[in-house]
């Protein structure tokens, strides 16, 4: 069955705070976003790499693959909006099979994780990662009051979040709404069952100058 991997890259990165987008940021003297491509390039060769990125930046992009000699083979497609309209605008082209989505700036994400999402996706159609909550939550009402909720009816959900090419590209058809954070809430809204499988602590998602420093460390000890 043919692999498609969308690697969502469209966005600006407002909190991280650098005027760079922060998939451009180096981890070990090398563009996040390479460190991502080069994961899945890692995991199957076979599997189509799909790159969506601020249409403003692809030149940049471009030069920063000559100049880090990244020649991986990928097709790149100017992002939207929202990560939502960045996914959309990338399912135009992808084929029959199934597509793994993933953020650009997950790069410690492991062969492990992608092969078996592809597996699992095979039967399932919908399956996503999520990994356990390892600090207590409390949710707020609309007085400022709070209440324990158990964690262990919580997941922190990351990506891959890997479909059935025909199942995501129906979600898609939808209009818009901002309660649509990942591909999992799109897939559910269209009335379709998510499959949760193990992610891994390691996947974090680079989002503001903390996580920076924590990549490093990843990096170091990989
Ligand atoms: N219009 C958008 C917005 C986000 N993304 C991508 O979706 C992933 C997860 O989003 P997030 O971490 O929120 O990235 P940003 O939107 O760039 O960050 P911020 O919300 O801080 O601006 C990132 O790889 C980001 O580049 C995208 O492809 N298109
Ligand atoms: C897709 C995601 O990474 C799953 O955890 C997350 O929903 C992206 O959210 P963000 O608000 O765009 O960072």
């Amino acid at each position: 069955m043919k692999k498609y991997a969308i690697i969502v890259a469209g966005g600006t990165g407002k909190r991280m705070g650098e005027s760079l987008p922060k998939q451009f940021l180096k981890l070990g003297g090398t563009p996040i976003l390479i460190h991502t491509l080069q994961a899945f390039e890692a995991a199957d060769p076979e599997i189509e790499l799909i790159l969506t990125l601020p249409q403003e930046e692809i030149q940049f992009w471009d030069e920063l693959n000559i100049w880090h000699q990244n020649y991986l083979e990928h097709k790149v497609v100017a992002g939207g909006e929202t990560r939502f309209h960045s996914v959309k605008n990338a399912l135009e082209h992808v084929g029959e099979g199934l597509v793994a989505v993933h953020d650009g700036v997950r790069p410690f994400v492991s062969a492990k994780i992608i092969n078996q999402s592809f597996e699992q996706a095979k039967v399932n159609k919908a399956v996503v990662t999520a990994v356990f909550m390892k600090d207590s939550v409390r949710q707020l009402d609309e007085k400022g009051n709070s209440k324990n909720i158990d964690r262990n009816s919580l997941r922190m959900i990351q990506t891959p979040q890997t479909f059935d090419v025909d199942l995501l590209k129906s979600a898609y058809n939808a209009d818009y709404k901002s309660s649509f954070t990942d591909d999992a809430s799109v897939v559910e809204a269209y009335g379709y069952n998510i499959t949760l499988i193990d992610g891994e602590y390691q996947n974090i998602k680079i989002t503001t100058p903390e996580d920076l420093i924590i990549a490093e460390a990843l990096l170091k000890a990989k």
